[in-house]
């Protein structure tokens, strides 16, 4: 497995990423770096609490994630974002997540879904956000980190989470006081065509790392493109990474 590096122009300084030749080589490093920071969180303080992507790049990462033999109980997982669709739903991020783990749930896994009511996506975030503070170590008063990691994913649109290019969610994530909000379908042909949930960009900023996995061509063009820049509308990624507090590792494979 090599990693080369490589470097990005952005807007504000360069992006650096960590090229690798397989995918299956990206997925490997990625698990290897979550892995350490779930054993060293677990290790220093007693517990873990990590949130992730959704989609379809980041499956391999929760399977190879549930084959490893962690202090389990002693961790949660929750979302970057979801679908407001029913769990059993073949476009629900919970269903791609539980199911790939599965072993890891089975061993102790707190997975905590986003999906907290099915009625309303509106009351459906506000349940999500008010149980991610009532996780164990989640301090609601500070502005210390919540989370001991975030993976992210982007598409090709260069959306992140369930922040997308031309969306009214960009005039309200960026600046707001809740960790989670409901995100309206876009009432076009344009995505998002389902009602979702996101975690806010203020609360992906309190993260202690984020990693950034992408994979294909096409989407290294995206990020290439979008980093220049910091227009949310146009440039959703490009713009979370220009006011990233966090520090911020991408991972890439053809
Ligand atoms: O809809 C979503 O898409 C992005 C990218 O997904 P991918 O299938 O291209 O990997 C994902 O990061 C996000 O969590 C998900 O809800």
């Amino acid at each position: 497995m090599t990693d080369h590096t490589l470097t990005l122009d952005g807007l504000k300084g360069s992006v650096t990423v960590h090229a690798f030749d397989a995918v299956a080589d990206a997925v490997a490093y990625v698990v290897a770096q979550v892995a350490g920071v779930l054993k060293s969180e677990v290790a220093s303080k007693g517990h873990a609490l990590i949130t992730g992507a959704g989609g379809s790049t980041p499956k391999a990462v929760y399977e190879g994630l549930s084959g490893l033999n962690l202090d389990w109980p002693k961790i949660t997982l929750t979302q970057v974002d979801e679908r407001f669709v029913p769990l059993d739903s073949a476009s629900s991020n919970t269903l791609m997540m539980a199911t790939a783990l599965t072993p890891a749930i089975q061993a102790g896994l707190n997975f905590v879904t986003l999906i907290q009511d099915m009625d309303d996506a509106g009351e459906c975030a506000k349940k999500a956000e008010s149980v991610i503070r009532s996780i164990e170590g989640v301090e609601v008063t500070s502005d210390k980190p919540i989370f001991d990691l975030t993976l992210l994913g982007m598409g090709a649109d260069a959306h992140y989470a369930s922040i997308f290019p031309g969306h009214a969610i960009n005039a309200e994530v960026y600046d707001t006081t809740a960790l989670v909000l409901p995100v309206a379908p876009s009432g076009t042909e344009a995505e998002p065509k389902l009602p979702r949930i996101t975690l806010t960009v203020p609360a992906l900023n309190r993260s202690k790392r984020i990693l950034l996995l992408i994979t294909g061509a096409e989407k290294l063009e995206v990020l290439r493109s979008a980093i220049l820049s910091d227009d949310p509308y146009t440039s959703p990624i490009g713009a979370f990474i220009a006011q990233s507090p966090v520090p911020l590792d991408v991972v890439w494979a053809a």
